[in-house]
């Protein structure tokens, strides 16, 4: 008979024994979830006795875990904003340094009962457009992605996170076929310059979608795009806000002012003091 505790300390072991760099953490969840029970009660309940399936889930996770799958892939589900978001093979798992991004939205919508028309670009899993949802309740928005799959996620996030009846999820290529206006424009863009993604960490490069990384030759395909369309669909006063890799703010911030915004203010840092959320207002 395998305890709750047993399990727990038999995966530690395991995935210390690889040199995985928070084993404690990973443990923790993997057991979790094969356990069916809140992280939590791996201590308190660690004398619980494991039915074969629990512990044989526990053991198909471990080994994915030492073939190189990010926790969050094996789970299915990463935590965004105080929310749970379901992951597919073609969404981005979202990161925190994308919550900059809402934090600055926010401020920029400042008034919580406000019908904000939204709009975010290249959705994913709705990590963004879904947090704003939540926190503005009188908002509604579109979320759009070229990959069929992440619509159905997104889709999918926006009622498990109660906020379907105020969302619109569809498959298409950034602002094509559109019409405004709306109060923001959002996007997290692919914005990784296309020889660099062999450079990634290999949990990013090959459990993270390529359409969601790669962002041309250097970096700023989807900036440039975005830019040039986002103006139309503004309303007069509108924001658009676009979080950028590290290094882009001058580059971005030419590219908002070249299609006639004006920028708000030095790009938002993240946690780490990345330069991180930029945000750009059309006149009016
Ligand atoms: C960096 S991911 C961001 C995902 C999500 N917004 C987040 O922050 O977690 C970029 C997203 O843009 C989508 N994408 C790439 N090219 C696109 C295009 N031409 N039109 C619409 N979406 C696109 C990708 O499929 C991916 O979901």
């Amino acid at each position: 008979m395998t305890t709750l505790g047993a399990l727990y300390r038999r995966t530690l072991a395991a995935l210390r024994e690889a040199g995985l760099p928070t084993p404690e953490l990973d443990a923790r969840w993997l057991v979790a979830e094969a356990a069916g029970v809140e992280a939590s009660r791996i201590v308190l309940d660690g004398g619980r006795a494991l039915a074969p399936e629990a512990v044989a889930k526990a053991e198909g996770f471990v080994a994915r875990r030492l073939a190189g799958e990010p926790v969050d892939r094996i789970l299915g589900t990463r935590d965004f904003w105080g929310l749970a978001f379901r992951l597919a093979p073609a969404t981005l798992s979202p990161r925190p340094d994308t919550e900059t991004l809402v934090g600055a939205c926010l401020e920029a919508l400042p008034d919580r009962q406000a019908p904000y028309r939204l709009l975010d670009l290249g959705t994913g899993t709705g990590a963004i457009l879904i947090a704003l949802l939540v926190e503005r309740p009188a908002a509604t928005g579109i979320g759009i992605d070229k990959a069929a799959e992440a619509v159905v996620a997104a889709r999918e996030n926006a009622r498990a996170n109660g906020v379907a009846d105020r969302a619109c999820f569809a498959e298409g290529d950034w602002t094509n076929g559109l019409d405004g206006p709306f109060d923001l424009i959002v996007s997290n863009p692919p914005y990784i310059p296309a020889a660099d993604i062999e450079g990634l960490d290999r949990e990013v490069r090959e459990h993270d979608p390529r359409l969601a990384l790669d962002g041309g030759e250097d970096g700023l395909d989807a900036y440039r795009a975005i830019t040039r369309a986002a103006p139309a669909l503004l309303a007069p006063g509108g924001i658009l806000a676009l979080e950028l890799g590290i290094g882009q703010e001058e580059a971005v911030a030419a590219l908002m002012r070249a299609a006639g915004l004006a920028i708000l203010a030095p790009a938002r840092k993240d946690l780490s003091g990345v330069a991180r959320a930029l945000l750009g207002r059309r006149p009016g």
